[in-house]
């Protein structure tokens, strides 16, 4: 693979084009214009008052444009017109004859407005802001556009904000340049801008302004760039190195060959043995890559030439603080807390054999010819370290404690402001790390790519609703049960009736009667909710006669999903008040989908998938993708080389075959714990820290370090994986499930078939997201959501989200299989990495994936099925057992039970002890056998 895509070279030096890429917000196209809510709340009358508001803003905007741009061309001509001396404003009610009576000439205007344009353009641009009253156009048009077509062309709070602030700079800074540039028109500043500026300058004069403005521009630089003062950083490391060459001198021991300096070097072991103890807490081992970097903290009592000036990165240590992300305000999207496991508790991975095969796109390239590798110390080479600092420990008591305490003290400030300098110097010097550099000019999917399918508005339908208002009120009433209010939201495919009971009504006998009030409302999916969470009412959902698509891109387009801030963003579709829901994956933090064929469920994948590919980046986000159907995730096949994550020497990234399966999911076990040491080295508790480290190079890439992209793991058909592999697959995937949030692995498992085997305890207690659509049964229903109300749920999209601890109706947002292969395609015909990325290599422990897969299924023996019967009615995997009771030879015996082993029935060979058996009861095997039987 090559490994050009990200030398340090181009990560490391931006230009100065790269410099605006990054820094520059996202141009506003065509495609990121963002929906204003929709106008639901609102009556006709306050929509056509809207809208002439909108309309009357726009041409106004227009109107204001001629007159300031043509007050450009006549303000001369204009002049004894407009002049207060001559009136102002009061002309504008004079009339032709009487001004002419004083002596003005005519025409009176040459103001493409006239005369209230020539007055207009004076007032704002001479008596106010000058020419940056231009800027109230813009503020004028954003309003108007949005009230007319309810779209966003820019966010219009912000753009008020920012515009008044600009308009008032750009009038003092104008009328600070005016005292260089004396011939400029006075009109170029305004009035407030020339006044700002006198009453300044009388106070502190031209220089004083000056540095305010100045002062001014570079606050807002930083505010909106970061701004980084190189230069001054640079000087500050020199005279910070210069002023440590000082003390070095004070500390230097005597020359190396002699007694004394080996005691010296001892020494100062034993206090940076201390200072690694104390920097590593929580138990880095000593001979961790970690010693690299205090390798070079060792050099820096060297001589100064060999100190290693440009080693790449230094860990810090001090935590870094994640950056909060702030949470929709308005938006029920659900943010679901769970505390991340300590790193001790992980467990790992025993006696399986593995190699990494590191994606190399995927990391920084160390420096080559930019930046000389460390050099290592003469007398400390970096294998020796463990076995000296073990020697120091032994001797420690020997040491004199004050001179220890003086020079740890010392080391400890040393090492951290070197390691402070070295990174700081990095960033300072390249930037911070570009992860997306390798695919710059990698371009997100756009709207278009997405069909908008219906409306995209809710149409009321007066006479439904109170039809059905009646009769649930009928229904009732027929029962004893009052109301004293009721109230109806309408929402894209049902209707939310929430009713006040009278006073002493018993909630339950509302409850009891959902049959009934199904009946007479002659509708499907009815759901009554009782009590509503936090309401204080009573729901009753009712699906609508008509219901409202609820298409991908009216989601996608929202300004809700473009600037959201979640790691991974999934627009699930819109909630029952219309309102469109976002969840975050990465909080969720594992998904549990299930649903009946034909409800909805690949279509809820792919609107799964299709947000992610429209929110991240190739390198900050990989896919493994499983797909035991063959056919419903194959679409994604052209997004292999951006987004989709393999083993390395598979040729197929999406993975059909069980037994690839399972090695794939021991594959993703193993990279959690390489990632889990990963993050143990930097000392940060999870992906988004340990990033954050990267990204502003304070983590060495050749002590492993690498940007950790989100791998998200997604299973279409879970019940057939657990037909055929039963615990092999269970068990990573719990492992995975317990363990992997904090290494940025999340799970979607689909499937059709919510029963307890296939949703089993451990798995159920590691997903607490669920999202069911409808199902069969109040069973399945229960399994899924730990609830009923998944079998009342009316099929298409219709769906209810639990997070644990609330339901939400969903309608899910629609894309169709066109869309995704268009959407596939417009990605993957970019410039993408050179293969997909790959997932570190898992060979099968007991070494016999080859043997076991040597076996043809196709060829079973004629005793197969019995055999297997027996096993599993006896729960005990032995070939005696076998041999026994079919009365079989030991070979023979042994080949069944191998061929068992195979097709995934009983484990592996486990020693003395009887083989386990896979399949609980005989129900599920004789399931199975079909499929055999089927597949043969
Ligand atoms: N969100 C939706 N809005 C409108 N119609 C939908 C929606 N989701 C699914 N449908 C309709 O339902 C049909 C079946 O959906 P889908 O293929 O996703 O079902 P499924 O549960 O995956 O079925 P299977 O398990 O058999 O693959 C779609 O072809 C579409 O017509």
């Amino acid at each position: 693979m090559s490994n050009k895509g990200n030398s340090f070279k181009q990560n490391s030096a931006p230009t100065k084009k790269r410099r605006t890429q990054r820094f520059n917000p996202k141009p506003i196209t065509k495609d990121r214009y963002e929906e204003v809510k929709p106008a639901r709340d609102l009556t006709e009358t306050q929509q056509k008052v809207e809208k002439i508001i909108g309309l009357f803003l726009l041409i106004i905007s227009g109107l204001f444009a001629v007159a300031f741009v043509s007050y450009l061309f006549t303000w001369q001509e204009d002049q004894s017109y407009i002049s207060s001396s001559n009136g102002g404003w009061s002309n504008l009610f004079t009339t032709s004859e009487e001004l002419e009576d004083e002596d003005i000439e005519l025409p009176i205007v040459e103001n493409k407005l006239g005369k209230f344009g020539a007055l207009l353009a004076n007032q704002f641009i001479y008596n106010w802001f000058g020419v940056a009253s231009f800027i109230f156009i813009l503020i004028l048009f954003t309003g108007g556009y949005k009230l007319l077509y309810r779209k966003n062309i820019l966010p219009l709070g912000k753009t008020i904000i920012y515009s008044l602030v600009a308009i008032i700079f750009i009038s003092i800074t104008l009328g600070f340049l005016h005292n260089f540039f004396n011939d400029t028109p006075h009109f170029v500043e305004g009035k407030f801008g020339f006044w700002t500026n006198q009453l300044l300058k009388a106070q502190i004069g031209t220089t004083g302004v000056g540095g305010i403005i100045l002062f001014t521009y570079l606050t807002l630089l930083i505010l909106i760039y970061n701004l980084d003062f190189k230069i001054n950083l640079r000087n500050k490391r020199h005279a910070e190195e210069d002023d440590y060459t000082e003390e070095e001198e004070v500390f230097e021991p005597a020359p190396f060959n002699s007694v004394r300096t080996e005691a010296a070097r001892q020494d100062l072991q034993n206090t940076l043995s201390k200072n690694e103890a104390l920097e590593n807490r929580n138990a880095t081992p000593q001979s961790e890559p970690t010693a690299y970097t205090d390798l070079d903290s060792r050099a820096s009592y060297k001589p100064r030439t060999e100190f290693p000036k440009n080693v790449p990165a230094a860990l810090e240590p001090t935590l870094d603080s994640t950056p909060e992300i702030p949470s929709e305000e308005k938006a029920p999207t659900f943010s679901l807390e769970i505390s991340e496991p300590p790193l001790a508790e992980k467990p790992k991975t025993e006696g399986i054999s593995f190699t990494v095969d590191q994606p190399v796109d995927e990391t920084w390239t160390p420096p080559t010819a930019a930046i000389p590798a460390p050099v290592a110390p003469q007398y400390t080479p970096a294998v020796d370290v463990p076995e000296e600092v073990q020697e120091s420990d032994n001797e420690e008591e020997e040491l004199n404690e004050d001179e220890a305490a003086a020079a740890l003290a010392l080391t400890v400030e040393v090492v951290k402001e070197e390691k402070e300098i070295t990174a700081n110097d990095l960033v300072a010097k390249f930037g911070q790390y570009d992860p997306k550099l390798d695919l710059a000019g990698y371009q997100h999917p756009h709207l278009d790519l997405l069909k908008e399918y219906g409306s995209g508005k809710i149409t009321i339908n007066q006479e439904e609703l109170e039809a059905n208002k009646n009769r649930i009120v009928d229904t009732l009433r027929n029962y004893n049960i009052e109301i004293e209010h009721i109230k109806a939201t309408v929402g894209p495919t049902v209707t939310l009736y929430e009713i006040i009971p009278k006073p002493g009504v018993r909630i339950s006998k509302i409850k009891n009667l959902e049959d009934d009030i199904a009946l007479s409302l002659a509708a499907l999916g009815i759901r009554i909710i009782a009590p509503m969470p936090g309401k204080g009412t009573i729901g009753i959902e009712v699906p609508n006669s008509t219901p409202e698509m609820v298409s991908m891109r009216s989601v996608i387009a929202t300004e809700k999903f473009q600037n959201t801030e979640m790691d991974l963003p999934i627009a699930l579709g819109k909630t029952i008040s219309n309102e469109v829901f976002i969840a975050d994956l990465a909080k969720m933090p594992h998904l549990l989908v299930a649903g009946a064929t034909g409800q909805g469920k690949s279509v809820g994948i792919n609107a799964i998938l299709t947000s992610l590919l429209y929110k991240k980046h190739p390198s900050e986000l990989k896919f493994v993708l499983v797909d035991p159907k063959k056919v419903e995730l194959s679409l994604f096949k052209t997004v292999e080389r951006h987004f989709l994550a393999k083993l390395p020497g598979e040729d197929d990234a999406i993975i059909t075959d069980t037994k690839k399966v399972i090695n794939t999911l021991n594959s993703l076990c193993i990279e959690m714990d390489q990632r889990y040491d990963l993050l143990k080295n930097a000392q940060v508790r999870n992906l988004k820290e340990y990033n954050v480290k990267f990204v502003n190079r304070r983590l060495n890439p050749e002590e492993g370090h690498r940007f950790l992209p989100f791998i998200v793991l997604i299973v279409d058909e879970f019940a057939d994986l657990m037909m055929t592999a039963g615990k092999e697959v269970e068990q990573p995937i719990a492992r995975l499930a317990q363990l992997a949030r904090a290494v940025g692995i999340h799970l979607v498992i689909a499937t059709q078939r919510p029963s307890v085997n296939i949703i089993t305890g451990t798995i159920k207690a590691n997903f607490p997201a669920r999202l069911a659509f409808r199902v069969l049964s109040k069973v399945d229903s229960r399994t899924i959501l730990d609830s009923g109300g998944a079998d009342q749920l009316i099929g298409r999209g219709d769906m209810l989200l639990s997070t644990g601890s609330d339901l939400i109706r969903i309608q899910c947002a629609f894309v169709d299989t066109p869309e995704v292969e268009q959407i596939s395609e417009f990605i993957g015909s970019q410039r993408g990495y050179a293969s997909a990325f790959m997932l570190p290599e898992y060979v099968d422990e007991s070494g016999e994936g080859s043997s076991l897969s040597d076996i043809d299924l196709a060829d079973r023996d004629t005793l197969f099925e019995d055999a297997a019967r027996l096993i599993v009615l006896h729960q005990q995997g032995s070939t005696s057992l076998i041999q026994r009771k079919l009365k079989l030879g030991y070979n023979r015996a042994g080949r069944i039970i191998d061929q068992l082993e195979a097709a995934g029935i009983v484990g592996s060979f486990e020693g003395s002890k009887a083989r386990e058996v896979l399949y609980p009861d005989e129900y599920s095997l004789e399931q199975y056998l079909e499929t055999l039987r089927n597949n043969k």
